[in-house]
């Protein structure tokens, strides 16, 4: 196994009077579904040095050691004058308290709906507050006040502030369901738009700005599908509101600086969030959480579910109007709701939001119930016999998990997503008449396709250290000299890990009459459990199994991707291959039409 890099922070000018300081790591940050491609990320912190000194957006505690040995080198923390958080975070606290205890004169910008939250969570810490001094202030040129204690701004949407050089920043409010906080600034004097969430990737690497862009396509729009997909009607409203600003830069929290692709990756932003307003099923997601945790299960159905083609409309119920949450219920196909217990019960907020589920949701609507829970749990039980008693069919059985999430019960819950996807196309098939004129020409080249044939595969592979694998019947010879090969595979997270020219698979080919081994892959895999304990394997060279009741199997090495709609197509060179039983005969995916199995 190659050994990972060190985090470290790269530092860069890339504006006048402009730093970006980004804390890199190589690994997977967190295991919540948005860092899946496990490509690292960066967290991007930038620096105005103009006549005051602004720091936008100090990273998570995962980097505060680093990030702030690094800045104390370039800037002294005295002269720092504002902390602008885009939003807040309290994975930041940590570092933010750290800058506090040096910095003494910075003032905290944030928006008036990130000021609660900061209350909050700095109600919890103890601080150790330098007293500045008054001749130290007027050494360094800085103006003392009296009360020196912890100082927060909330700016208005489009105020702004004067650093000074030219460098006047204008602020403005971007909710979203997600970060309802959230805050762009706009600096006149260089044109870069500091977007916070928006436009960034995670994908760690030396190139500060996207020269590179083409090759990052594929990890925008899978962040975008985790981040922004639920919430694209937000998303649409500011990506009208930020047009206003003649901007040269997009400056991300994650990921590449956005100067070579900005108008690109404006018009994907558009037309993603479009393709997203055109589903024509959709689901609202009611959720609330306090501590977050109820919050990231909640992005993991959501990506489940956006993922089988479906439209989310993602609601925190702590932030937003009830008729909003009135008109998402009515107009969507099914509905989830997510509450943690807090004594006892759901919050407030998730009381109100299931009455009027229940007072406006028709008996048709599929539910679905989860939450994050200490010890006893009974929000979920509460809501979920509400809901029972309606009889609301269930997309998903009610999921309960102890408060913070693990991988398993991630991927728990994007299993749980894509099912409540199937139930409720299922659902649409038996409430929607059949239009025989289009339907008929559909189901001519949908038979006509289906002629098409294939052999059974299953593909093995290594996701981090655990071994995944899946069945597919896409998988055709593309070349000679090298060998190779094309696969089809669904947009799913089991493969994701292939993402990469350079990873390894074993294409492991089935035999007719070896029907233990399809059933087997056939079924979706259980969360939690090892897929292949009760299966013969053995390892091949290149570290994937082989299941030994194969026909044959081929290791390769992926050397492209291709997106094609709902698929991936994979084109692979072989390195090596065994035929494991010479007398056999390849198992044959036959089928009616295109869209069977
Ligand atoms: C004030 C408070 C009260 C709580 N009461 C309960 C309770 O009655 N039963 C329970 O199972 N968990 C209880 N918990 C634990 C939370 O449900 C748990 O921390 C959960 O992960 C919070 O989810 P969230 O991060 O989505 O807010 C309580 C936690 C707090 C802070």
């Amino acid at each position: 196994m190659t050994p990972t890099k060190p985090r470290d922070v790269q530092i860069a000018q890339i504006a006048p009077n402009t730093t970006v300081l980004r804390s890199r790591t190589w690994e997977r940050l967190k295991f919540e579904i948005e860092y899946a491609r496990q490509k690292g990320t960066t967290a991007n912190s930038y620096l105005i040095e103009a006549d005051s000194i602004a720091l936008i957006d100090p990273p998570g505690e995962s980097f505060t050691d680093i990030f702030l040995e690094e800045l104390g080198q370039h800037a002294y923390y005295q002269r720092l004058k504002y902390i602008i958080l885009s939003h807040i975070n309290p994975n930041r606290i940590a570092t933010l308290k750290r800058l506090l205890e040096a910095a003494p004169y910075a003032t905290i910008i944030c928006s008036k709906a990130g000021v609660n939250t900061l209350r909050s969570v700095l109600a919890n810490q103890s601080f150790d507050l330098p007293s500045p001094r008054e001749d130290e202030a007027n050494d360094l040129g800085i103006e003392f006040g009296t009360n020196q204690t912890l100082k927060v701004h909330v700016v208005r949407d489009e105020e702004t502030l004067d650093l000074g050089n030219g460098h006047v920043l204008q602020f403005r409010f971007v909710p979203t369901p997600r970060h309802p906080d959230a805050l762009c600034t706009f600096d006149r004097g260089t044109g870069i738009l500091y977007t916070d969430k928006l436009f960034g990737s995670h994908v760690c690497d030396d190139a500060v700005f996207d020269e590179h862009w083409k090759t990052l396509a594929d990890d925008r729009k899978y962040y975008f599908d985790c981040l922004y997909a639920a919430q694209s009607t937000q998303v649409e409203a500011i990506l009208t509101k930020i047009a206003e600003f003649p901007t040269r830069i997009y400056a991300p929290a994650h990921g590449s600086i956005v100067r070579h692709s900005r108008s690109v990756l404006t018009l994907d932003y558009q037309s993603w969030c479009e393709q997203q307003q055109k589903k024509d099923l959709s689901v609202a997601l009611l959720y609330t959480s306090a501590y977050g945790n109820t919050a990231t299960l909640a992005r993991a159905i959501e990506k489940g579910i956006t993922q089988s083609g479906v439209k989310v409309r993602s609601i925190d119920c702590e932030f937003t109007e009830l008729e909003e949450i009135t008109d998402a219920v009515q107009a969507c196909d099914g509905f989830i709701i997510g509450s943690p217990t807090l004594a006892g019960h759901p919050p407030t907020q998730i009381q109100t939001a299931l009455g009027i589920v229940l007072s406006t949701a028709n008996q048709t609507k599929v539910a679905g119930v989860f939450g994050s829970y200490g010890w006893s749990g009974e929000a979920v039980d509460l809501i979920a016999s509400k809901l029972q008693d309606v009889g609301y069919p269930q997309g998903f059985e009610p999921i309960r998990v102890k408060f913070a999430p693990t991988e398993e019960t991630l991927e728990q819950c994007e299993a749980a997503g894509v099912e409540f996807a199937k139930v409720l196309n299922k659902a649409k098939k038996v409430r929607a008449p059949r239009q025989i004129s289009v339907d008929g020409q559909t189901d001519r080249t949908g038979r006509a396709i289906g002629r098409v044939t294939g052999s059974l595969c299953v593909i093995t592979a290594n996701n981090g250290n655990k071994p995944v694998g899946l069945m597919s019947s896409r998988v055709s010879q593309a070349g000679f000299s090298p060998p190779a090969i094309t696969i089809a595979v669904a947009k799913d997270r089991e493969l994701e890990c292939l993402a990469n020219p350079g990873e390894k698979c074993v294409v492991n080919i089935l035999k007719e009459g070896n029907t233990n081994l399809q059933r087997h892959f056939l079924k979706p895999p259980t969360p939690g459990t090892d897929r292949f304990a009760d299966l013969e394997t053995t390892l091949a060279d290149n570290g994937c199994i082989v299941l030994t009741e194969a026909l044959s199997y081929l290791e390769c090495t992926v050397k492209n991707r291709m997106d094609c709609g709902d698929r991936w197509l994979l084109y692979a060179v072989v390195d090596n291959g065994k035929v494991l039983e010479l007398t056999g005969v390849t198992a044959i995916d036959r089928r009616q039409a295109s869209n069977q199995y």
